[in-house]
C-alpha cells in the first residue's frame, strides 16, 4: 500500500518539530516536506504533498490554507486564532474545492478533548463556571484556542439547558481582573515559565465545587491526535472543527 504524502508547515517550531518526528516515525506516512517561515509553498505541489499539517502562527495560517485548498491539498490545522470571520472565509474557499478536507483542532490531545466534553456535560448543573488556561510564556495568543472553544461549548450547553446568567456581584474591578468574557464565561490566561499547556474548568454550585483539570506535559501529547487527523482528513471533505469528530467518544 502506498504511503500518504505529508508535509509539515512550521516544521522548526515547538509543536512542528515534534510533528516532523511523529510523521517520520509512522510507517504508513511519508514526510515529503518540512517547511519553515520564508520557504516557498510551491514545494508542497512540487513534492506531491497530499496532506499538510499546519502548525505556524495565527498571522500565517490563512495564507497557507488558502494555498492548500486551492491546490486540493488536505490540511490538519493546530494553529490558533480562529474567529467566525476566518472560518467563513475558509468555508468559502472550500466550497470551490469540494473534495478537499480541512480539520481544525483547538487541541489534539485526548485529555483536552475529554476536558471539553466533560465541561460541556457538567456546565448546566452548576451556577458558576470559569476557565483558567495556563501556558508557557512564549505563547503568542490569549486566551488559548482550547480555552476559547471550551468556554463556547460551556456557554452553548448552558443556553440549551436554559441556565440562568452566572451570579457575580463584583461591581468594581481593575481591567482584566475578571478575565476575558467568552460568551458570558470568564476565561483567565496564565503565562508561566516551566509550564507547557494546562487548563482548569472550575464549576461551582451551592456548597460544592467541581474542578476539571488537564495537563499537557510534553508536545508528544498532541501527536496521536495529529496522526489520526492526517489519516482521516483525506476521506472527510469540507471543514471539520474539533478532533472529537474523528474520535469514537461515547
Ligand atoms: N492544536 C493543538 O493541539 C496545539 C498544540 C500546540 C500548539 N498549538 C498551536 O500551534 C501554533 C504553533 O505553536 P508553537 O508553540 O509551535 O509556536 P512556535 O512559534 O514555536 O512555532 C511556529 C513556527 O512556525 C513558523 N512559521 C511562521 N510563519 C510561517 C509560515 N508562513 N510558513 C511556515 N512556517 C512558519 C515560525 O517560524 C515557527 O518556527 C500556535 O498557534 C499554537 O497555539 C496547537
Ligand atoms: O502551546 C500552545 O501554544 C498551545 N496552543 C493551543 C491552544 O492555544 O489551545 C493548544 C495547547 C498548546
Amino acid at each position: 500500500m502506498s504511503k500518504l504524502r505529508v508535509a509539515v508547515l512550521g516544521a522548526k517550531g515547538r509543536i512542528g518539530a515534534e510533528a516532523v518526528r511523529a510523521v517520520e516515525a509512522a510507517e504508513d506516512l511519508e514526510l515529503v516536506a518540512a517547511l519553515g517561515r520564508g520557504d516557498a509553498l510551491g514545494t508542497l505541489t512540487d513534492t506531491g504533498a497530499q496532506v499538510v499539517v499546519e502548525l505556524t502562527t495565527p498571522a500565517s495560517v490563512m495564507e497557507n490554507l488558502d494555498f492548500c485548498v486551492r491546490h486540493g491539498i488536505h490540511a490538519v490545522v493546530g494553529t490558533t486564532g480562529w474567529t467566525d470571520d476566518r472560518l467563513a472565509q475558509l468555508d468559502t474557499s472550500l466550497a470551490a474545492s469540494p473534495e478537499t478536507g480541512v480539520l481544525i483542532a483547538p487541541n489534539f490531545s485526548i485529555g483536552a478533548v475529554l476536558t471539553m466534553k466533560f465541561a460541556q456535560a457538567a456546565a448546566p448543573y452548576f451556577e458558576s463556571v470559569e476557565v483558567i488556561e495556563l501556558h508557557h510564556p512564549n505563547k503568542v495568543d490569549a486566551p488559548s484556542g482550547t480555552a476559547t472553544r471550551t468556554a463556547q461549548l460551556i456557554a452553548a450547553a448552558r443556553q440549551q439547558a436554559g441556565s440562568a446568567p452566572q451570579p457575580d456581584a463584583t461591581a468594581t474591578a481593575l481591567d482584566g481582573a475578571r478575565g476575558a468574557d467568552v460568551d458570558g464565561v470568564p476565561v483567565h490566561a496564565v503565562r508561566l515559565r516551566g509550564l507547557l499547556a494546562h487548563q482548569e474548568v472550575l464549576l461551582g454550585g451551592e456548597g460544592e465545587t467541581l474542578t476539571i483539570r488537564h495537563d499537557s506535559l510534553h508536545h508528544s501529547s498532541f501527536m496521536p491526535g495529529i496522526l489520526l487527523g492526517v489519516r482521516r482528513v483525506v476521506d472527510t471533505p469540507g471543514l471539520t472543527f474539533g478532533l472529537e469528530h474523528f474520535l469514537d467518544l461515547r
